[in-house]
């Protein structure tokens, strides 16, 4: 029996946490914006199908997909608990955009994985899985960060806590805020975004940081909006990335001006987002963005909530 995995797009780093909190999003309009991933028999070689929006910009050679990467990891660790994986079809539905800061590679790579586990029924559990999601991701960016992979798999607000035993832990959200995402339509490497930062900070952005970061936990337990939105610095990336972004200051002004909470980067960019308490403030900000952010006809921006789900895995009949 085939199975299917949904893993929605996710926001890293939310301005004030980088690499180390992430939030799943879900459109409200009900747009599936993530991967899907499908497993659906085994064949005598290895055979990956892309359909979907973004499928054309994907690596034309299957063994260049993270898909495929995803099977070796797993079929690795399935040869370590002494089970046999034989080679299998596989078919990747490409919704999110590569380069966008929306967590394309971590979706596709938590479907995909979340589908292999759940064909072969089950065999690793969510903690070993992540750390896979996790090393795989960071075959691509060039650093293991979960702070995509994680909150695409488990959904919500994720803090990454990295230990032995746990990767993550799911922080409270407020469910009345809006999370307005507008991807350029340009596209921007997240390793390439990365290289661009300092390889160290001073002291005084590191106290700002953890201040911010503490502060921010402390709010969402107490569930003290103004003080969570009040501490949505990006101290860390965006001074230095904001420069690739076209019209970042001026989309900034524009949802401060409107009344946003919080305005930053998605992840490594280009998506930039908006936190909003009011739909009304949302589609303002929706649709300037769409009109002065957006660059070409591969852009696109929604009105989101938190995907408090994460990865759905179905077995089609
Ligand atoms: N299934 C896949 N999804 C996305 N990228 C893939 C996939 N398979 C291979 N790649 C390659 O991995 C690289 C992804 O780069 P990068 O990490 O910058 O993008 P991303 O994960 O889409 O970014 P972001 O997290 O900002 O959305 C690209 O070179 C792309 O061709
Ligand atoms: N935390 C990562 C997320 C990449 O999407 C970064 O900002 O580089």
């Amino acid at each position: 029996m085939a199975v299917t995995a949904y893993a929605p797009a996710s926001t890293g780093n939310v301005s004030l946490g980088f690499d180390i909190l992430g939030l799943a999003l879900a459109p409200i309009d009900g747009t599936l914006l993530g991967d899907r991933v499908s497993v659906l028999s085994e064949q005598a070689e290895f055979s990956l199908v892309n359909t979907g929006r973004f499928a054309h910009k994907l690596p034309a050679d299957a063994t260049q997909n993270i898909v495929y990467d995803c099977f070796i990891g797993f079929q690795k660790e399935m040869a370590e608990l002494g089970i046999e994986v034989q080679p299998v079809a596989m078919q990747l539905e490409k919704n999110l955009p590569i380069g966008s800061g929306l967590g394309s590679s971590a979706s596709s790579i938590v479907a995909a994985l979340a589908a292999l586990n759940a064909y072969y029924g089950n065999p690793l559990n969510s903690e070993k899985l992540l750390r896979l999601m996790g090393k795989l991701e960071g075959q691509i960016s060039g650093s293991v960060h979960y702070d995509n992979v994680a909150p695409c798999y488990l959904g919500g607000l994720q803090l990454m806590l990295e230990s032995e035993q746990k990767i993550s832990l799911s922080l409270p959200v407020f469910d009345d805020w809006y999370w307005v995402i507008c991807y350029s339509g340009a596209s921007v490497s997240t390793s390439a975004a990365r290289e661009i930062l300092p390889a160290q900070y001073d002291r005084s952005t590191t106290i700002d940081f953890g201040r911010q970061l503490a502060v921010f936990v402390d709010a969402l337990h107490r569930g003290d909006r103004a003080l969570a939105a009040a501490v949505m610095n990006d101290v860390i990336a965006e001074p230095y990335r904001k420069s690739l972004l076209k019209n970042f200051d001026a989309a900034r002004s524009y949802a401060e001006q409107e009344g946003a909470l919080a305005f930053g980067i998605s992840g490594s960019g280009p998506t930039v987002f908006a936190a909003v308490d009011s739909q009304q403030t949302a589609a303002n900000i929706k649709l300037w963005l769409e009109q002065n952010y957006i660059q070409n006809e591969d852009g696109f921006a929604h009105i989101c909530k938190v995907d408090t789900r994460g990865t759905q895995v179905s077995e089609d009949v």
